[in-house]
């Protein structure tokens, strides 16, 4: 109805971070990651991914980060192993910031807070047929989560920023292609945590196996600098707000465990 889906939008609000309660929920994220209380698992596989740059499609600001989206109706970007039983196909990827390189990461390893953290969403291809549906499910969606430093300039990222002051705007879009996502990976995938989780923004449904990994990578200053140019609002409204701090305050663990794939 028409006021759900305003009540839908305000959740969605830019300035959201919760505490909206989802009824329920004990398996909520982001979390702290405390390094000495998760416990090593030597079931835990390699992750494999095999993306294909051809597949991705637009970047577009959505009033709460930017997504970069990659075309999932086939089987072309794939992610397994690791902690997951099922494959998985990456829809979109996209960032959390914040103010000053002080803060903005979502997850904190051992409450060390990162300036930003990305995200790459992917759903289990082998039980559901859209993304709309897995989101809905255990083990419906499997999140990576790579966390940013600042240092030196990635030359992989600049083709991504460049993009950004086109879509500045809250609801605009721009074509983006040939982009390769592993681009955006550290050189050790193989070490990482992973718990069961929760997405971070709406609909905060417990469905994603979250995979964080160990190693950050590095952005520069100025690289980070241009994602906090983009803005929450769209170009009618008047005040304008610089897209920044768009993460989720950390949930209660609720007696989960935070398995590691390295000793
Ligand atoms: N920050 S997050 O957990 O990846 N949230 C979402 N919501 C839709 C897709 O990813
Ligand atoms: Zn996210």
């Amino acid at each position: 109805t028409a006021c759900s889906s305003k009540y839908v939008l305000s959740q969605m609000h830019p300035m959201w971070h919760g505490p909206l309660e989802v009824p329920g929920g004990d398996h909520q994220s982001p979390i702290d990651i405390a390094v000495k209380k998760a416990v090593f698992d030597s079931e835990l596989k390699p992750l494999e991914s095999s993306y294909d740059p051809q597949t991705c499609q637009q970047i577009w600001n959505n009033g709460y980060s930017f997504l970069v989206e990659y075309d999932d109706t086939t089987d072309k970007n794939t992610l397994k192993g690791g902690p997951l039983q099922d494959k998985y196909r990456l829809c979109q990827f996209h960032f959390h910031w914040g103010e000053s390189n002080d803060w903005g990461s979502e997850h904190t390893v051992d409450r060390r807070l990162f300036p930003a953290e990305l995200h790459l969403v992917h759903w289990n291809s082998d039980r559901y047929t859209l993304f709309e549906e897995a989101v809905m499910e255990e083990n419906g969606l499997a999140v990576i989560g790579i966390f940013l430093k600042v240092g030196k300039r990635h030359e992989g990222l600049q083709k991504l920023v460049d993009a950004l002051p086109a879509i500045r705007h809250k609801d605009s879009v721009v074509e983006f292609t040939r982009f390769d996502p592993a681009s955006l990976f550290p050189s050790n995938i193989d070490d990482y945590w992973t718990y069961h989780g929760s997405l971070t923004t709406p609909p905060l449904t417990e469905s994603v196996t979250w995979i964080v990994m160990k190693q950050h990578i590095e952005v520069s200053h100025d690289q980070l600098a241009v994602f906090r140019s983009l803005l929450f609002t769209s170009a009618e409204e008047e005040v304008q707000k610089s897209m920044v701090n768009n993460f989720r305050v950390q949930q209660p663990l609720r007696g989960r465990t935070v398995r590691s794939s390295f000793t």
